[in-house]
C-alpha cells in the first residue's frame, strides 16, 4: 500500500531541520532551501528523505519528552480563539482543550497549498511532517505549537502540544501489523485516536472502513497534517497523482472518496472529544480504535481509559502501539497494562513485541465481558 505524505514548508525558508544529539531538532540556516509544490518534479527527492531519516534518528536516540507548560503561556489551551466546547469547564481545568470538529474544506487545492508531497512505497518507510515556525506564527497565533516545541527542545509539551506533528515510530509497527495479521477494516467504524499524521485511519479507510474519525489534541495538527494527508490520499486513490487539476474535478473526486468512507476530523482533549461526539443524538460507538504512542503520560491514563470505555462498542477492540517506556514522562506499556488491570473493565493481550533497542509493543484491548 502506498501513502501520500505532505510536508508544509514555507517557500522562502532557507533553513533545514537538523537533529541534536539529544533527539531534539534545530534549524540550520546553512542548508539548501526545501522543495516547494511547484518545483516538486525537478527537485532531488533525497533531501526530504534525508531529512526524514535524520529526524527519525533523532527520535530513536531518545526524545526529550515531558517538559511542563509554563503557566505564563500566552498560547495556552485556553486560547479563546480555539474554544468551542464548554468554556467554563475549560477555565477551571486548564489542560482541557475544548473539542471541535474540523470540516473538510471545499477547496482542496487550498488544503494542499504549500505542501510537499511524497509517495511512500510502504509502511516500512519513514517520513515526517514539518511545519515551519514563521508560517505558524503568522497563521495560527493561538496555537504556535511548533515554535514552542523548538524553543523548549521538546517533542511534546503536555497540555500545549502533544506530539502530533511528526510521525512516531510505533505507527509503522501498527501499519506493518495490519498487513501481517490481515486486519479487516471493511464495514467498520474506526477511530484513529491521537492521530497525528492520520496514517492508521487512512489505512483503515483504504481498507474499506465505513467511517473513520480522526482525533488529535491540537487543531493545528488536524488542519495542517491530518486533513492534508487524507485529502492527498483519497481523491487521488485510483486516479493518478496530479494535484494541479482544476478545482471542480478535485472536489468531485473528494466527494466520491467521502461517500465511500465518511471521514471526520476532531481536535481537543480526550474527555472533551468524548463529550462532543456523545452529544450527537445518533452517535454509534466505534468497532475499532487505533492508537499509537498515546500512553506516554500516566496522568492521562484515567481519561484515556474513560474515553475508550465510553466510545468503544461492547464487541469492539483497541489496537494500541507503544514503546516499553517513555523516559522523562514515565508512562509505558507495563504501567498502562497495570492500570487497565486495576480498573477491571478491559483485558489486554500482547500481540507483538518489537525488540529493537528500546522495546516496542502492540497490544489489543477488549472488554472483559463483551455483550
Ligand atoms: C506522541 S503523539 C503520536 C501521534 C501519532 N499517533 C503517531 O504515532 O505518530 C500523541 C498523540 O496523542 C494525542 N494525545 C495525547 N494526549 C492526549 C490527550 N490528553 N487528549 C487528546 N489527545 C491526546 C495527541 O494529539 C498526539 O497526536
Amino acid at each position: 500500500m502506498a501513502f501520500q505524505f505532505n510536508f508544509s514548508i514555507e517557500e522562502d525558508l532557507e533553513n533545514k531541520l537538523i537533529p541534536c544529539g539529544d533527539g531534539t531538532l534545530t534549524l540550520d540556516s546553512s542548508k539548501e532551501p526545501p522543495v516547494s509544490k511547484g518545483q516538486k518534479g525537478k527537485q532531488d527527492r533525497k533531501s526530504s528523505a534525508e531529512l526524514s531519516d535524520l529526524l527519525l534518528d533523532g527520535l530513536r536516540e531518545g526524545s526529550s519528552m515531558g517538559k511542563t507548560a509554563s503557566s505564563e503561556d500566552t498560547d495556552s489551551p485556553l486560547s479563546a480563539a480555539d474554544r468551542s466546547g464548554d468554556p467554563e469547564t475549560c477555565e477551571k481545568q486548564p489542560f482541557l482543550r475544548a473539542a471541535k470538529e474540523h470540516a473538510m474544506p471545499k477547496d482542496l487545492n487550498q488544503v494542499l497549498a504549500n505542501k510537499v508531497m511524497e509517495m511512500l512505497p510502504g509502511p516500512q518507510h519513514v517520513n515526517v511532517a514539518v511545519v515551519k515556525t514563521i508560517l505558524l506564527k503568522e497563521q495560527f497565533p493561538g496555537e504556535n505549537i511548533v515554535s514552542k516545541s523548538f524553543s523548549s527542545h521538546s517533542d511534546l509539551i503536555p497540555g500545549v502540544y502533544e506530539g502530533g506533528l511528526k510521525i512516531w515510530e510505533c505507527t509503522f509497527d501498527l501499519l506493518t501489523y495490519f498487513t501481517k495479521a490481515q486486519v479487516k477494516f471493511a464495514g467498520q467504524k474506526v477511530l484513529d485516536l491521537g492521530c497525528g499524521s492520520g496514517l492508521l485511519g487512512i489505512t483503515a479507510a483504504k481498507g474499506g472502513a465505513r467511517e473513520v474519525h480522526f482525533q488529535d489534541y491540537n487543531s493545528l495538527v488536524i488542519d495542517e497534517v491530518t486533513l492534508p494527508n487524507v485529502v492527498a490520499n483519497f481523491p487521488l486513490k485510483d486516479e493518478g497523482n496530479d494535484v494541479n487539476e482544476p478545482d471542480g474535478k478535485r472536489q468531485r473526486k473528494s466527494k466520491v472518496a467521502q461517500e465511500e468512507c465518511k471521514c471526520r476530523f476532531f481536535s481537543g482533549e480526550w474527555s472533551e472529544f468524548c463529550k462532543f461526539v456523545l452529544n450527537e443524538k445518533l452517535f454509534v460507538k466505534y468497532d475499532l480504535i487505533l492508537t499509537s504512542e498515546t500512553i506516554y503520560n500516566p496522568d492521562y491514563y484515567n481519561t484515556l481509559h474513560e474515553t475508550v470505555l465510553r466510545l468503544l462498542s461492547r464487541n469492539g477492540r483497541v489496537l494500541l502501539a507503544s514503546k516499553a517506556h517513555y523516559f522523562g514522562v514515565g508512562g509505558g506499556v507495563h504501567l498502562f497494562q497495570k492500570f487497565v488491570e486495576e480498573m477491571d473493565v478491559f483485558e489486554t493481550k500482547t500481540l507483538e513485541i518489537i525488540d529493537e533497542g528500546l522495546k516496542r509493543f502492540l497490544i489489543e484491548v477488549t472488554f472483559k465481558y463483551p455483550s
